[in-house]
């Protein structure tokens, strides 16, 4: 199925908001938008001068139109104007979750109030929507008055927005993203929050992009992170990468008439100074919202340099294997050793790591960093799950290079925030070394990754690369192709090296 997203919105003359932004913001995540146009706003920059809402035959007939010929991987909802929309929309999403074959994701912008304070729906919408909408919504982006109105909680503080979201799944939404925009909390801020199905809870922020020109901010991210959704991004990423959106949006903002202009639709951000920050317990942030678990880490100071990109990397579990390598002149060589209970574990990263002075390659640890820090290794190799474990204020006050594994832009993002010494995107491809279910990446998000992080941090690219996929893996201008069978199951491992080496390095 091609990647088709409906927009089930209003139209906003004003070319600002509704099915308008949506269009725009779906096609600059390459994805193809229909729409399903709920209501006929007369508007410009100024205000709603007269909302004149289809009747449900007309909503009916475009839902036909599409039904067969287009079905929606995601489906975007927007304006309903009054309670006979909702019940038909949530009719028709109800069938849909049941008969197709693979069921739509719905997202829902519930727009209520334009940023102009005009009230864009009927007022005895909201039960209507919690008895036959809400629980057919797999992700709900309110705004903090829309929260309000949906949950009658007052967003008071961190505490109040997270049981507003807790009351929003009590209405049966599975994932919920709220968006602090309005917010102002801490000042200057814009902070956002989401929990998932899976009560995973994390949040957002950056220093809020000072500008007037907001309109259709709502309706571009929940477009932008419904066109991310439909492409297979998990939600983080989408989430993360709508934010991106509209910050860039926001900074090239500008008027087309005498009130306040809409945001700008620009492109798939690929600029980290756009990208929020995924706020962690122990940073500023972290602190003002009150995460638990304060770390002692020192975010700011940031690891070794590994003074460039790191070209071939080989990732072996053994020390026969570090040797060959390092002697065939591979310069960046990682121990991995799954096996935390090898007897011979502390003596193979010991002589792993006097082997790496000895060719004067980089050796890595993986997972062991104790033992790494003990033996004055290189450098360690952490996955996500060890970076809230493992003692990275030890690993950093010892000097030790630090690389991290990421698996999206959620995770590089979050990376970003410890300076780690580079970072790892992968599984590119499917790997028959590692268990990378749900995880493997593809060279598309790679083409995205590598402009991001590029200038930043050394880069590396992970998960079945072989001989055969190394130079367009390289084309993307990452700077490191890490590999384990190219190497450790190749015919010749020496003549692999070689050619792998010709790819990398041109
Ligand atoms: C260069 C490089 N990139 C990624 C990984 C994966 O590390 P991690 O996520 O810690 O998983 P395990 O390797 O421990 O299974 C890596 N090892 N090296
Ligand atoms: C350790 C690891 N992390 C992500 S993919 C992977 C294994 C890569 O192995 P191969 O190069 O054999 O596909
Ligand atoms: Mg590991």
């Amino acid at each position: 199925m091609a990647d088709v997203v409906w927009s089930i919105a209003g139209s906003d003359s004003g070319g600002g908001a509704g099915i308008q932004a949506d269009i725009k913001a779906m096609q600059s995540f390459n994805v193809h938008a229909c729409t399903v146009i709920t209501a006929l706003t007369a508007q410009n920059s100024l205000g709603v001068e007269a909302l004149n809402a289809m009747s449900t035959d007309v909503i009916e007939s475009q839902l036909q139109a599409l039904i067969h010929d287009m079905p929606a991987k995601v489906i975007k909802i927007g304006m309903l104007a009054n309670v006979q929309q909702i019940q038909l929309v949530a009719e028709h999403l109800s069938h849909y979750k049941q008969t197709w074959s693979e069921p739509p994701i719905v997202v829902y912008d519930p727009v209520a109030i334009a940023t102009s304070g005009d009230l864009l729906t009927e007022e005895d919408t909201v039960d209507a929507l919690k008895t036959h909408l809400l629980p057919l919504v797999d992700v709900i982006t309110p705004n903090t008055h829309e929260t309000q109105l949906l949950t009658g909680v007052y967003l008071i503080g961190p505490s109040a927005v997270k049981e507003a979201a807790k009351k929003l799944q009590s209405f049966g939404v599975k994932s919920v993203v709220i968006k602090g925009g309005h917010w102002d909390f801490p000042k200057g801020y814009c902070v956002d929050f989401a929990v998932s199905a899976e009560q995973e809870e994390y949040w957002l922020g950056n220093e809020a992009v000072v500008t007037p020109h907001t309109h259709g901010t709502g309706c571009s991210l929940a477009s932008s992170l419904a066109a991310c959704l439909a492409k297979g991004y998990p939600l983080k990423d989408a989430f993360i990468l709508g934010k991106a959106y509209i910050n860039k949006g926001l900074h090239f903002g500008r008027r087309y008439g005498e009130g306040i202009g809409p945001v700008a639709h620009t492109s798939f951000p690929e600029e980290l100074q756009y990208f929020p920050q995924v706020i962690e317990a122990g940073s500023w942030l972290g602190d003002e919202l009150e995460l638990e678990t304060p770390s002692e880490f020192n975010f700011s100071a940031g690891f070794a340099s590994t003074g460039g990109e790191l070209g071939l990397y080989a990732v072996v579990d053994t020390l026969d294997w570090v040797e060959k390598c390092l002697a065939a002149g591979v310069p960046t060589v990682q121990l991995r050793v799954k096996d935390a209970q090898s007897p011979t574990l502390e003596q193979d990263i010991e002589t792993a790591i006097a082997l790496g002075k000895k060719y004067q390659g980089r050796v890595f640890i993986n997972d062991h960093w104790q033992l790494a820090i003990q033996h004055g290794a290189y450098g360690v190799h952490l996955g996500q799950e060890d970076l809230g474990k493992a003692n990275l204020a030890a690993i950093q006050g010892a000097g030790l290079c630090l690389g991290v594994s990421t698996h999206g832009f959620y995770e590089m993002v979050r990376a970003h925030n410890y300076r780690p010494s580079y970072l790892a995107f992968g599984a590119i491809y499917p790997t028959t070394t590692k268990d990378m279910t749900g995880q493997i990446q593809g060279l598309e998000k790679l083409q995205h990754f590598v402009p991001l992080m590029r200038a930043t941090y050394p880069t590396v690219a992970i998960g079945g690369i072989d001989l055969t996929r190394a130079a367009q893996v390289a084309d993307t201008g990452v700077g490191s192709v890490a590999v384990v069978r190219a190497i450790t199951e190749a015919d010749d491992y020496e003549t692999a090296i070689s050619q792998l080496q010709v790819m990398i390095n041109g």
